[in-house]
Parts: structure tokens; sequence; C-alpha cells
């Protein structure tokens, strides 16, 4: 058994009381968010409908259909890849391979479908499923993440991640104590991140909107544009899907509750919110309004896409002609730092296009309800935390370097305001 490394790691997410309050928290913050949908007044801040009781949230069916899910996007990823990306150096100096194919995943998980549907398999029938469904996949992964927690007690200390590791159950078991958990060349928490989830997210979407077609006639143009902005959103993600291999989930935090969770359930069933509620409380949206919250999407999308683009083009090759005559900072470990184009304006651009299409996803929803606007708020006290860990990771590798960074871009997410 490995001993446990990492305790002078400071604690974050409030310790162990914090761990498990978010334990209990997320999922019950989750299941009032799917109660709350489909109920007339649909209140974020008042209390559910009705409690369900076992017999609604527990399905055999329900669980036989997430992992049947979960086996058939495993299949997906083990399928020939366009590209085998090498990961970030590890502490042994060695780095993983990852298959870069999740955007074929996201095109044959489409044919699939098409073909499932057009042979008859009743799509439309998932939204009615939805709370068993949470429920079957709270408890995967619920029993995955203990499974993961007892295969890191048999990992060498090197293969742990630096947080996760206090020797505290509860934190542990929500952080995660492995960095990499994979079985021979499966990577679990690759695997998590990207394909059933945001794949899952955009299945019930579409599902959604077939059963709004089958209620009303035509999917509303509301459906149509959050199901279109977010398609759009897991499509790049899975179309940038290296890129993910330098996010701190992949290279700083261990694969526990957490990201089991956020993955697996948090995702589809809270990320699909607008479509729920549009499904429930069609808003009428014309076409004037409609063009200017694209407009809103396209200036997100603009920024995310051009931030993220631009550090990993200068990550990969600082003399790419595209980046090559950005300002940059020296810092002692040899890598430098951006202080000109995107990463000039402020010191996460990525976060603030990310933030406007939230907003943007919430528009066609009407401004008399706060419950579709959950996604947007939720997404900034998340983006807000996260920079703060980012910061305080930077300041650590970076030093003096980071400092001058701040000084030089002193706003964190948005100009002249944070
Ligand atoms: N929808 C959702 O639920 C979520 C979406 N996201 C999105 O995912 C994307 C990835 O986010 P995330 O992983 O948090 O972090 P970032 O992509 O912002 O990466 C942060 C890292 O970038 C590098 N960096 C920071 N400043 C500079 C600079 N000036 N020049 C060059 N490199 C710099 C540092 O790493 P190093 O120097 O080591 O390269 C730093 O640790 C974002 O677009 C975010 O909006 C994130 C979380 C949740
Ligand atoms: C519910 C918990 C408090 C936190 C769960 C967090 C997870 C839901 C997110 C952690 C980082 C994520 C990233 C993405 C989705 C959400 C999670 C998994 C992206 C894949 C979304 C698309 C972007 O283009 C890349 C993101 C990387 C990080």
């Amino acid at each position: 058994m490995a001993p446990p490394q990492g305790s002078r790691a400071p604690l974050e997410f409030g310790g162990p009381l914090g761990a498990a309050a978010l334990m209990l928290l997320l999922p019950v913050t989750m299941f009032h968010l799917l109660l709350v949908a489909r109920s007339g007044p649909a209140r974020l801040l008042g209390p559910p409908p009705y409690l369900p009781g076992l017999e609604e949230l527990w399905s055999p069916w329900a669980l036989l259909l997430c992992l049947t899910w979960l086996g058939l996007q495993a299949a997906l990823y083990l399928l020939p890849a366009r590209k085998v990306a090498e990961g970030q150096e590890l502490k042994d100096k060695s780095r993983l391979r990852y298959p870069i194919n999740g955007f074929q995943a996201l095109v044959l998980t489409a044919l699939l479908v098409g073909l499932g549907v057009s042979a008859g398999l009743p799509l439309s029938a998932l939204p009615e499923m939805l709370l068993p469904l949470a429920f079957a996949a709270t408890l995967t992964a619920f029993i995955f993440s203990l499974l993961l927690y007892l295969k890191a007690l048999l990992a060498p200390a090197s293969a742990l991640a630096p947080g996760g590791n206090s020797g505290n159950l509860i934190y542990d078991f929500f952080l995660g104590r492995e960095l990499n958990p994979r079985i021979c060349s499966f990577d679990f928490k690759y695997f998590c991140e990207l394909r059933p989830g945001l794949i899952g997210w955009v299945l019930i979407n579409l599902a959604l909107l077939i059963q709004e077609a089958e209620l009303r006639g035509s999917p509303s143009l509301a459906m149509w544009l959050v199901n279109g902005f977010q398609l759009l959103y897991v499509g790049d993600a899975l179309w940038y899907e290296e890129a993910v291999l330098t996010t701190m989930d992949i290279i700083h935090d261990g694969f526990g509750f957490m990201l089991a969770f956020g993955d697996l359930a948090w995702v589809p069933f809270t990320y699909s919110l607008q479509a729920q509620f549009l499904l429930y409380h069609p808003q009428p949206l014309g076409w004037p309004l409609a063009s200017f919250i694209c407009l809103i999407n396209a200036v997100g999308y603009y920024i995310f896409r051009g931030a993220n683009s631009q550090k990993n083009t200068f990550r990969k090759n600082p003399s790419d002609p595209r980046v090559a005559d950005l300002e940059t900072i020296s810092t002692a470990t040899g890598r430098r730092l951006l202080v000109s184009g995107w990463w000039g304006m402020v010191r996460h651009p990525n976060y603030l296009g990310d933030l406007i299409m939230a907003l943007a996803w919430s528009l066609p929803c009407g401004v008399f309800h706060l419950l579709p606007y959950f996604y947007f708020l939720y997404f900034t006290a998340l983006l807000v935390h996260r920079e703060d860990r980012d910061e305080r990771q930077c300041r650590q590798k970076y030093g003096l370097a980071w400092h001058e960074y701040c000084r030089r871009v002193p706003y964190r997410i948005v100009p002249y305001i944070y």
C-alpha cells in the first residue's frame, strides 16, 4: 500500500467538512433542479414540488441504460484513433499516451442514434426517465469512486495526485487519490471527462427537442437555439480534445467522487436544464431577439476559442507564426507566459468567453424565471473558484514571473471589473 503523500498540500474545497457537504449538496441540488424544471412555478429557490419516493428514483432499466451507454462510449474510445497524443511529463519523467477520437465518437453516436430512431427507438421517452437515469448515474459514480479509491491503495506513490492524499478518508474519496487511474491503456479520467457526460448532455437535449416537436407540432425557436449552442460547445470540446490534456483536472487533480459525479451525472442532467425548462415552459421568441442572442453566443465563442487556441498553439510551438509576434515574459522554468493578445487582456480570457456563452444559453428561456440562469450562476462560482486554484498553482510554479504577469495584466476574468 502506498503511504499517504502530499499531506502538506493545502486542503481545498473547505477540507473534509466541505468535501462531505459537497458530496451531499451536489446530488441534492441536481435532483432539486430536475424536479423543479418540470413543475409549474419552476422556482429555483422555492421548495421542490414533492419529494420523490425510492420507487420513482430506482429503476433497473435506467441502470441498464446507463451502463449500456458507458459500455458504448468505452467501445468507441477503444476504436482506432486518428492520432495518439502524449500528455504532460509526469513525476517519474514518463508521458502517458491518449487516443484522440472524441469527435469520431460523437459522430458515430449520432449515426447510431439516427439509425435507432429510424428503426423505432423511442428517444422522446428519455425525458420521462430523467429522474431514474440521474439516480442510476449518481449510484454508478459513487460505486465507481469507491473502486477508484480502492485501486489507489495499490498504486505506487509516484502515481498519486498532489492533492487528494491528505490521509482523511472523506476528503481523499471526494478529490481522488490516483492521478491517472488506468487499466492497460484505458484512462478512466480522460474517458469520463469528455465522452459519456458531454455526449449524453447533447443526447438528452435532442430527446427534449423531439418530445417538444411531438407535443406541439414542431420544436420552438428557443429550443433550437439552446440545442444548437450547446451542440457547438460539445462539438468544439471533442474537436479540440487534445487541449483537455493540459487542464488542471488531468494534470493536477486525482480522479475521485468530484470528477466522477461531475462528469457522469452533473454535466448531462444539470447542463441540460435550459432544454428541460423549455419543454415544460415554452417561451415565445422572435427572430430579432433570437439573432441578438446568436450574436452574444458568437462573441463568447470567438473569445473562448481564440484564447484557448492562442495558448495551445503557443504551448505547442512558441515560434508558430500565429503567436511568434506576441509579447511574453520568461520564467525560471524555461516556459514563457503570454502578456499580449488574448492573454494580455485578462488573465483568463477563455473563462470570459465561456461565461458570455453561458448567458446566451439562458436568454432564450426569457427573463421571468431564475431557474434557466442556474447554469450561469453556478458556472460563475465554479470559474471564480477555479481561477483562484489555478492562480495558486501558477504562483507556485512561476514565482516572481507570475507576480510580474499579474502586475502587467491586473484583471482576472472581466476587464476593469474582476
Ligand atoms: N463548462 C464547464 O463546466 C467548464 C469549462 N471549462 C473551460 O475549459 C477550458 C480550460 O480551462 P482550465 O483547464 O481551467 O484552464 P486554462 O485553459 O485557462 O489553463 C490555465 C493554464 O494556462 C497556462 N497559462 C495561464 N496564463 C498563461 C499565459 N499568460 N500564457 C501562457 N500560458 C498561460 C497555465 O498553465 P501552464 O503555464 O502550465 O501551461 C495555467 O495553469 C476553459 O475554456 C474553461 O472555460 C473549465 C471548467 C469547467
Ligand atoms: C460539480 C462539481 C463541483 C464540479 C464538477 C466539475 C466538472 C463538471 C467540470 C470540471 C472540469 C470540466 C471541464 C469540462 C466539462 C465540465 C468539467 C468536467 C469541459 C470538458 C467542457 C468543455 C470545454 O471545452 C473543456 C472543459 C474542460 C474542463
